[in-house]
């Protein structure tokens, strides 16, 4: 493709508004102003009792190498008409902020910070909408991934959905997305070359259909491939295909490893109970059988609850489109900002739904672990300053219903945010992604299977301090005083 500006950096992946107030910003001489935002959604997806954070890594990397290219300030200023000056000062930009972040993996839950970000008004300002196009996408994903993964179980989950995914990078990163989420492994070759993920795959119709005649389409295939899965749907499954197969592996016997077949149409319930028979009566007890065919949660609930004898599911555009929601709606918003005395002062966003008012000032979030049961009792946001794991009887009350309330004794509170960037610095080493898999495993541990279920789960506690709660009701009279002058 001709490119007028050939290079691809990604400062301008941001919306025109961003840099339209960045000029102000700079014009008017506040841009150095230091300014705190936080990441967070309101709603979590799928009706799903919990989220599961990814896009850390590739934030990371975008902060990284944030720097306007020449081409960058050539289209700024022949096509968007920005003025010299202004560019001048773009010119030598650079991401030079303080972020704290939870980590990949991490559960997550509405209303409460993922990242927050504390740096000059301006860069911080020009930065929201990479982060949250790269955290929404890829939590997306990492959510309906572990929501599926579960129901799954400890059978094998295969993401094949990268032809139907909304383009290249989508697929790229929501198949990560799908590994942090517990899907064993991918079709995607690429995915597998840059991130280390297991590559598996079985074959398509095309190759039946290519030799016009199944029994040599399997031979051929089982003499140059020895771990074998043979694709049974292309013209009959249980009179053509099974029995194809089964020939096929019989006459090869221990010159290939007959893996499995694949069943991609029809009653996958029925089918696979039938092809189980077939299989099991020629003697091909450990073949298994894989099932794919626009599978989800619910389809797969539904084939477990039949009786299907399916061992292995492959999911593609359910998964890799997040088809039942197709984005997660997380926000960037101004908690605090530096005054003209250099004093920081809270910020609020006021809504009719008490549920929408933001949260004003620096805050941390803890997640509150009962040492009785190692169960989390649930998330406690606290101001910046203070330290939970000093009360010997943690109050922890609903931030809207207060009368909700409870007291918790032996806990841990543990920290969910962690130092990525100090002063523009990198200080955190990213874990492997095989790590980051582990981590959800080990945090799914951690909630009652209530807030689990797939459907209706209960609403899992987040909880503000008093003194945070204190100082959101603070905030909200100020600008009601105002308003009422
Ligand atoms: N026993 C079953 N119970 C519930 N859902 C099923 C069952 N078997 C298959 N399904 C699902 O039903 C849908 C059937 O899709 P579709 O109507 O395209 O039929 P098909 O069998 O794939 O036909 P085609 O040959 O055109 O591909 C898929 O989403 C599949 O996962
Ligand atoms: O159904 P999904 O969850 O999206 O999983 C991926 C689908 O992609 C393939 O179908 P396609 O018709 O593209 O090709 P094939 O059946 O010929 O392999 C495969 O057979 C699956 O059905
Ligand atoms: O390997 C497979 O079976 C596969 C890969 C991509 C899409 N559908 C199926």
């Amino acid at each position: 493709m001709q490119l007028k500006y050939n290079d691809d950096s990604l400062v301008l992946h941001t919306d025109f508004y961003q840099l339209n107030m960045a000029e102000t910003y700079w014009e008017d001489g506040i841009h150095n102003r230091k300014a705190v935002f936080e990441v967070f959604f309101r709603k979590l997806p799928f009706g799903n009792g919990y989220g599961v954070f990814a896009g850390l890594e590739k934030v990371i990397e975008y902060l990284q190498n944030y720097t306007f290219t020449e081409s960058d300030i050539a289209y700024l200023r022949d096509e968007l008409k920005f003025k010299e000056d202004f560019l001048d000062y773009l010119k030598d930009v650079k991401f030079t902020g303080t972020v704290r972040s939870m980590k990949e993996g991490e559960l997550v839950f509405s209303n409460e910070p993922i990242l927050r970000i504390e740096a000059p008004l301006l860069e911080a300002q020009l930065i929201e909408t990479a982060i949250l196009n790269i955290v929404n996408y890829q939590t997306l994903i990492a959510t309906k991934a572990t929501r599926i993964k579960q129901i799954i179980g400890d059978q094998v989950a295969l993401e094949m959905g990268t032809r139907r995914a909304q383009e290249m990078d989508a697929a790229i990163w929501g198949t990560r997305s799908a590994y942090i989420g517990g899907f064993d492994a991918t079709s995607n070759v690429r995915a597998g070359k840059m991130f280390g993920i297991p590559v598996a795959g079985t074959h398509a119709h095309a190759m039946i259909q290519a030799y016009r005649d199944e029994y040599i389409a399997f031979h051929k295939y089982a003499k140059r491939h020895k771990d074998c899965v043979f694709l049974v749907d292309t013209y009959d499954t249980l009179k053509s295909g099974v029995p194809n197969a089964i020939k096929v592996a019989k006459e090869l016997g221990d010159k290939i490893n007959f893996k499995g077949i694949r069943l991609d149409s029809g009653d996958l319930a029925y089918l696979s109970k039938e092809a189980r028979k077939l299989l099991d009566q020629a003697g091909f007890k450990d073949t298994k059988i894989i099932a794919s065919n626009d599978l989800d949660e619910d389809t797969i609930i539904n084939l477990k609850s039949q009786g299907a004898k399916i061992d292995t599911w492959g999911i593609g555009t359910k998964l890799i489109t997040a088809f039942d929601q197709p984005a997660l709606g997380a926000v960037y918003k101004l908690v605090s900002i530096e005054d003209e005395k250099g004093n920081m002062v809270d910020t609020i966003k006021i809504s009719g739904n008490p549920e929408k008012v933001s949260t004003p000032g620096l805050k941390r979030v803890y997640r509150i672990i009962n040492k009785m049961n190692n169960k989390s009792e649930g998330d406690y946001i606290a101001l910046d300053n203070e330290n939970p794991q000093a009360e010997e009887r943690l109050k922890m009350f609903h931030p809207v219903h207060v009368f909700i309330s409870k007291f918790i004794t032996n806990f841990e509170a543990r920290e969910l945010h962690h130092p990525i960037f100090e002063d523009g610095v990198l200080v955190y080493k990213s874990p492997s992604l095989q790590e980051i898999q582990g981590y959800v495993k080990e945090n799914l541990e951690l909630l009652w299977e209530e807030y689990k279920r797939s459907l209706m789960p209960e609403e899992y506690p987040v909880d503000l301090s008093q003194a945070c709660w204190d100082n959101k009701m603070k905030n909200i009279s100020e600008v009601q005083k105002k308003l009422s002058k």
